[in-house]
Order: C-alpha cells, then sequence, then structure tokens
C-alpha cells in the first residue's frame, strides 16, 4: 500500500462494496473483471473504481481487467480481513440476536466468540451456536477468547456503562448500535450506527419530491 497518501474516507467505505460484488462475480464463475463492467454492477464509474484501487497499488492488468480471485484477496487484505478478528455481541434483545445471526459476518472471516446480557432471562441461551454469558465475566472472557471488536446493542442509557466495560476488558474496536455518543480512549477505535438516519434521509428527499409535485 502506498502509505504516504491519505486515504478518503470515502474510497474506503466503498471497498467494502467491491469487495462483496467482486466475491459475487466470483460465484458467478467470472474470473477476470474489467472496471466498466465492476461499475456498471455497482452504480459507480469505472473511473472512480480505478482511481480508488490505485489509491492502494497497482492492481489489474489495462486491456484486460482485474482478476477477482486476486483483487480478493488484495481488497480483504487492505480491510484486514485476513486477521480474522474475534467479535462479541453485548445485548442480545431484538437487535443483538439478529447481528449475531448474521451469517454474513463469518463468510466476511469475523469470528462470533461471545455474547453478553445482564438479564437472568437471556444469559445460559444460545444463540447461533454461541452462549450468552453474564456481563459479570466479561473481563475473562474478552481475555481468554481474545475478543478485538466489541458490539454494543443494549438501551442507549446503559451503552457507555457497557463502552468503559469493553475497553477495560481490552477491545480494541467497538461498533455501537446504541442511539447515543459514546466516549472511549484515543486508542480504540469506535464506529457509530445510526439506523434512523438512513431511514431519516429517505424522508426527508421524499418529502422533497413531494413539494415539487404540489
Ligand atoms: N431493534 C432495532 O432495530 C434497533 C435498530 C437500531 C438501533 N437499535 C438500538 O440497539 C439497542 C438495542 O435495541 P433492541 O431493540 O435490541 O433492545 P432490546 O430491549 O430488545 O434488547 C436490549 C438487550 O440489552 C440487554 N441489556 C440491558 N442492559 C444491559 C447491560 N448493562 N449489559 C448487557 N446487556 C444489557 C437487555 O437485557 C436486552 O436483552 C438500543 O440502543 C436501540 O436503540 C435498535
Amino acid at each position: 500500500m502506498k502509505d504516504h497518501i491519505v486515504i478518503s474516507k470515502a474510497t474506503i467505505d466503498r471497498l467494502p462494496l467491491y469487495f462483496r460484488t467482486l466475491r459475487l462475480s466470483q460465484e458467478e464463475g467470472i474470473d477476470i473483471i474489467s472496471s466498466e463492467e465492476l461499475g456498471q454492477r455497482l452504480g459507480v464509474t469505472p473511473e472512480q473504481i480505478r482511481k480508488d484501487l490505485a489509491s492502494f497499488g497497482q492492481f489489474g492488468k489495462k486491456g484486460v481487467g482485474y482478476y477477482v480471485r486476486e483483487l480478493i484477496g488484495n481488497i480483504g487484505e487492505i480491510l484486514g480481513l485476513h486477521y480474522h478478528w474475534n467479535i462479541a455481541v453485548v445485548g442480545i434483545g431484538h437487535l443483538g440476536s439478529a447481528l449475531s445471526n448474521y451469517q454474513n459476518f463469518t463468510s466476511l472471516g469475523f469470528n462470533l466468540v461471545a455474547l453478553f446480557d445482564a438479564s437472568p432471562e437471556v444469559i445460559g441461551k444460545t444463540v447461533n451456536g454461541v452462549v450468552v454469558e453474564s456481563i459479570d465475566r466479561m473481563t475473562e472472557i474478552v481475555r481468554d477468547r481474545n475478543i478485538h471488536i466489541g458490539i454494543i446493542a443494549v438501551p442507549a442509557v446503559y451503552a457507555q456503562g457497557v463502552a468503559d466495560k469493553l475497553v477495560s476488558a481490552g477491545v480494541a474496536g467497538i461498533w455501537n448500535f446504541a442511539p447515543i455518543k459514546i466516549t472511549v480512549p484515543d486508542k480504540i477505535r469506535i464506529v457509530n450506527e445510526d439506523l434512523s438516519v438512513g431511514l431519516s434521509s429517505l424522508s426527508y428527499h421524499l418529502s422533497r419530491s413531494l413539494h415539487e409535485n404540489d
């Protein structure tokens, strides 16, 4: 990778889409794909794809295209998927159960190794082959199972407390689904997911087109 270049967030955000589309193409038996074909499948211009990939190195052959298997490996490596991160979900309610059952995480190379909850009604249940443990056992389990990433799916009022516990237990990254700003030390990577943003954005665009038709 060209490490002297600052890669934009937009480019990094497009890489998983390239990765997913390349994997689908591979499943369809496609060995070589051009940036035009890839762009058509994604709704992204071929120039954008070439520019994004060129930020990380020289991929593909001029006049031939990208070797699908090779590019999947390259993008997977750029995304760090070859590390096979161990993940834990905290809060096994509606969302936590759905996330824990999401097979795509496994196919991307993430290992779901622990589930935590505070409710006696949930502790002891098995979701996707993993037993739900008490949050009180988090410190020892995060250490013993070498957990790198904690996913927070608890009600907002408990989210900061859960984040503090995950950090002191030793995770390196947090994916937060609770609709609240969480504070973590600088060395911890945090990504906040707010599903209401997507829906509100859709509402904004729909209401604008309604006004235009008035
Ligand atoms: N359900 C959704 O579609 C959805 C979508 C986006 C975001 N969210 C957010 O995700 C979070 C969970 O939502 P939900 O609908 O799954 O709620 P839920 O009530 O179904 O589940 C919450 C779970 O967290 C557990 N819990 C509570 N405090 C805890 C603690 N301190 N430690 C460990 N576990 C604890 C509860 O026992 C319960 O099992 C909320 O912050 C919500 O706003 C939910």
